[in-house]
């Protein structure tokens, strides 16, 4: 449905070459929900405004629907436009309007009939659950709610193609949980294909399809979600994973933890973090029986995504170095992320 082909964007700042968008190569395909996560200042934003040519790539194609956009004319491209809706971070509603007004917009600059309109943005508004606000004005919202006007007002169009520009960076927790439902009801029911960026692994978890990692203008790993998370292959990937866990030592490690040991009675602790090839084999009881280390575990999570299991332990191991070290290379060899936090007497 989307096919990024060798997209490339060079910005010139102050006579300077900024190469924002290195040779991305995306396809999205229809009816999924794909995620593009990266840091702060890797590209997403001028990858998703690439879609709609919103920004102009450099160099290649952009393919949505069938349509080489970067050959269009501004006329059709304004047409091809109406198949592609577009929420943002911060909404971009105008405030001067109502919420019914709001969403009305698109459907009055396609010179619909008044009758159709009402129709039509009354079913919108009941799809995202603001019926009761339809003569509210923006300033009088939640956040959420302000995100569903849009989404709605995205929806107006009948777009095939949903691109969301971190659309709930701006929301809290509980917020943002009902609007990724939103999301994926939308693409599950109008079977409309969602591109969305992010900088958070947990809006991929919970309802991407696919993922692409992308760290300075590179796409440097994509994959289904459960490909990604049971086997990552780049280090930023991985970190990706790991940040979706709310990893707690308890308060008096924390004080106790030291850098390197500072006697031959000191214990590391050690966090070992599984994916979905490891999770299910049980490698820590096998390694201390193996080496004969005590491993005391202090905190541990283990989640879901697109069906794949993967999680962290954090125990203090005890035993002697070289049955620790043992204990490492034997976890480190069944696929398991093994990193020591420091050491405790
Ligand atoms: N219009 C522009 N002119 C010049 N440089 C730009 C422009 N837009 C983006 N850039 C540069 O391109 C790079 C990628 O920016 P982009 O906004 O796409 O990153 P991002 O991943 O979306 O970051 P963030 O999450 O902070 O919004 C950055 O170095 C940025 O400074």
């Amino acid at each position: 449905m989307i096919q990024l082909k060798n997209v490339s964007k060079i910005f010139d700042v102050s006579g300077k070459r900024l190469t924002a968008l290195d040779n991305i190569n995306l396809h999205v395909p229809k009816g999924q929900i794909f995620g593009v996560i990266g840091a702060s200042g890797a590209g997403k934003s001028t990858l998703i405004r690439c879609v709609n040519l919103l920004e102009r790539p450099t160099f290649g194609e952009v393919v949505v629907g069938g349509q080489e956009l970067t050959q269009l004319s501004e006329q059709e491209l304004v047409h091809a436009r109406r198949h592609i809706g577009m929420i943002f971070q911060h909404f971009n509603l105008l405030s001067s309007r109502t919420v019914f007004d709001n969403i009305a917009l698109p459907l009055e600059l396609e010179n619909k009939p008044q009758n159709i309109i009402q129709q039509k943005v009354n079913e919108l508004l009941e799809l995202v659950g603001l019926s009761d606000k339809k003569d509210a004005y923006p300033a009088n919202l939640s956040g959420g709610q302000k995100q569903r006007v849009a989404i709605a007002r995205a929806l107006a169009s009948d777009p095939k193609v949903l691109l969301c520009d971190e659309a709930t960076s701006a929301l809290d927790p509980a917020t943002t949980q009902s609007i990724l439902k939103l999301l994926k009801e939308i693409n599950r029911t109008l079977g409309i294909t969602i591109l969305l960026i992010t900088h958070e692994m947990d809006v991929v978890k919970r309802i991407c399809d696919q993922v692409a990692v992308i760290d300075k203008g590179q796409l440097v790993e994509q994959g289904t979600v459960s490909e990604i998370f049971s086997n990552p292959k780049s280090e930023l990937a991985q970190e990706f994973i790991s940040s979706t866990f709310h990893i707690n030592l308890p308060e008096e490690y924390l004080e106790k933890l030291s850098d390197s040991p500072k006697h031959n009675q000191a214990w590391p602790i050690i966090k070992f973090e599984f994916t979905g090839r490891s999770v299910d084999a049980p490698l820590l009881s096998q390694a201390s029986k193996k080496f004969g280390v005590e491993l005391s575990i202090l905190s541990s999570q283990i989640d879901y995504a697109g069906g794949v299991k993967f999680g962290f332990v954090i125990a203090e191991v005890e035993g002697d170095e070289d049955a620790i070290t043992q204990t490492k290379i034997y976890l480190m060899e069944n696929n398991v992320r093994v990193e020591v936090l420091g050491y405790v007497e």
